[in-house]
C-alpha cells in the first residue's frame, strides 16, 4: 500500500500543498518548526481520522481559517482510491471513495499506518494509558469492529461511573440498574479482551524475533498482558465473560464505596521483559529504545499477516537517534516493501544507503522547495 499523492488545505502551517510521493523512501528535511511533523501528522490523520499528538481536532486548522482538508490518493493492491478528511469547528467528515463514512469503523483500516516518533519511547516508560492506546489503535486498524466495541464499552463505562458516584453519595440505591450496565459492559469487555489477547500472542512472536535481530541475538523480548480481572490469554470469550461477571460481583461493594469502576480493559496494562527482567523498571535507555522499535516493526509484520498488505511507515525525527546498526536493521526490515517517510533536520545522522534510494523533500515555512 502507498500514498501516491497528498493535498493539504489550511492544515496547520500549510495553506495549500500538493505533493507526489515516491512509493519507497521519502525523506522530509527542514529546519525546526517548518512543518515536517505537521506533514507526517497529516498522513497519520488521513489514516486514523485523528492526530497522534492532540485530541483537539481544531488545532489542526490553520489559525485564521475555519476548515482544514487532507486529501490523499492511495494505491492498494494495484487499485487506486481517494481518501479525504475535512475538519471544521463543528466537527469532521471522513470520506472513502468520495462517500462520507459515518462510522469511524467503516473508514479506519483503508489506509494502514505505523508511526514511530520520539514520544513512542513512552510506550515502555510512560503510563499504562499510553500502552492501552497503542494496542487499541493497532487492533483497531486491523479489525475495525474492535473500535465499535471499544466505543460502546467507553460509553457504558461513563454511565456506570456516573451511577456509581450517585450510589456512593447515596443519591440513589438503584443497584439493579448498576447490574444491567455491568452486564452490558461485560459483553463488550469480553470481546475487547479476547481480541487483545490474540493481538498479544502475535505481537509477542514478531517483536521477539525482531528484538533478537536488533540485539544481535543476545536479548529476548517478552510481553505479558496485565489484566485487572482474573482472566488469561488461554481463555475464550465465554470464559472471559463469566470470569468478568464474577469479578464484578465481587468488587461491587468496593466500587460503590469508591464511586468508580475498578476493573476492566480500561485499567489493564502490558508489561515488557528483556531476558526475563521488566524493561520499564530495569531496562537501560538503549533497551527501552530497542523494545519500542521492535514493537513498531512487529506491527508492520502483523498488519501484513492480517491484511496481506504492508502499511505505510512514518519515522518522525527518530532515524538519526538510532545507531548505524539499528538503522540498518530497520532498513533491512522494510527494504523495498514499505513506503516510508523519514523526517529530519539534517541528513548527517542518516545512513547513506537510505539517502541514495530516497526522494528528498525540503520543507520551508509550510512549503516544499522545488
Ligand atoms: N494550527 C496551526 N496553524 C498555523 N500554524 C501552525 C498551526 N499549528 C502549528 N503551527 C506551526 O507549525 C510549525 C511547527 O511545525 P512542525 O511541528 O511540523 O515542526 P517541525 O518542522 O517538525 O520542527 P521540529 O524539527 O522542531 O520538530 C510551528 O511554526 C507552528 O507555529
Amino acid at each position: 500500500m502507498h500514498i501516491q499523492q497528498l493535498s493539504l488545505t489550511n492544515y496547520r502551517n500549510y495553506k495549500q500543498l500538493s505533493v507526489q510521493f515516491d512509493d519507497k523512501i521519502n525523506v522530509i528535511i527542514g529546519e525546526n518548526a517548518q512543518g515536517k511533523t505537521n506533514l507526517m501528522e497529516s498522513i497519520y490523520v488521513l489514516g486514523f481520522s485523528k492526530s497522534h499528538r492532540t485530541t483537539k481536532d481544531k488545532e489542526l486548522i490553520q489559525w485564521d481559517q475555519n476548515y482544514a482538508k487532507i486529501e490523499g490518493s492511495i494505491v492498494k493492491r494495484n487499485r487506486q482510491f481517494p481518501l479525504e478528511i475535512q475538519i471544521t469547528n463543528k466537527g469532521k467528515k471522513a470520506k472513502l471513495n468520495h462517500l462520507e463514512q459515518r462510522r469511524l469503523s467503516d473508514y479506519i483500516g483503508a489506509l494502514n499506518i505505523v508511526m514511530f516518533a520520539p514520544e513512542d519511547l513512552n510506550l515502555v516508560k510512560g503510563s499504562p494509558q499510553i500502552r492501552r492506546r497503542f494496542i487499541d489503535m493497532e487492533i483497531g486498524q486491523i479489525q475495525p469492529v474492535y473500535i465499535y466495541h471499544l466505543g460502546q464499552y467507553v460509553k457504558i463505562l461513563k454511565q456506570r461511573n456516573h451511577l456509581l458516584k450517585q450510589l456512593q453519595k447515596r443519591r440513589t440505591d438503584d443497584v439493579t440498574m448498576l447490574r444491567v450496565l455491568t452486564e452490558q459492559m461485560t459483553e463488550h469487555a469480553a470481546i475487547i479482551l479476547e481480541k487483545r489477547f490474540l493481538f498479544m500472542k502475535h505481537l509477542r512472536k514478531w517483536a521477539n524475533e525482531i528484538h533478537r535481530g536488533i540485539s544481535r541475538g543476545i536479548e529476548d523480548l517478552d510481553l505479558q498482558y496485565a489484566a485487572t480481572a482474573e482472566v488469561s490469554e488461554s481463555d475464550n470469550k465465554e470464559k472471559i465473560r463469566i470470569t468478568l461477571t464474577e469479578s464484578f460481583a465481587e468488587v461491587e461493594t468496593k466500587e460503590i464505596e469508591r464511586g468508580t469502576t475498578l476493573i476492566g480493559p480500561h485499567r489493564d496494562d502490558v508489561v515488557f521483559y528483556v531476558n526475563g527482567k521488566n524493561v520499564q523498571t530495569y531496562g537501560s535507555q538503549g533497551q527501552q529504545r530497542t523494545t519500542a522499535l521492535s514493537l513498531k516493526l512487529a506491527e508492520i509484520e502483523l498488519i501484513y499477516q492480517e491484511t496481506k498488505d504492508y502499511p505505510i511507515l512514518l519515522l518522525d525525527d527518530v532515524l538519526s537517534e538510532l545507531d548505524d546498526y539499528r538503522q540498518s536493521h530497520l532498513l533491512d526490515t522494510i527494504e523495498g516493501k514499505v513506503q516510508t517517510f523519514v523526517s529530519t533536520t539534517s541528513v548527517d545522522g542518516i545512513h547513506h544507503q537510505t539517502l541514495e534510494k530516497a526522494e528528498i523533500f525540503r520543507i520551508d515555512q509550510g512549503k516544499i522547495l522545488e
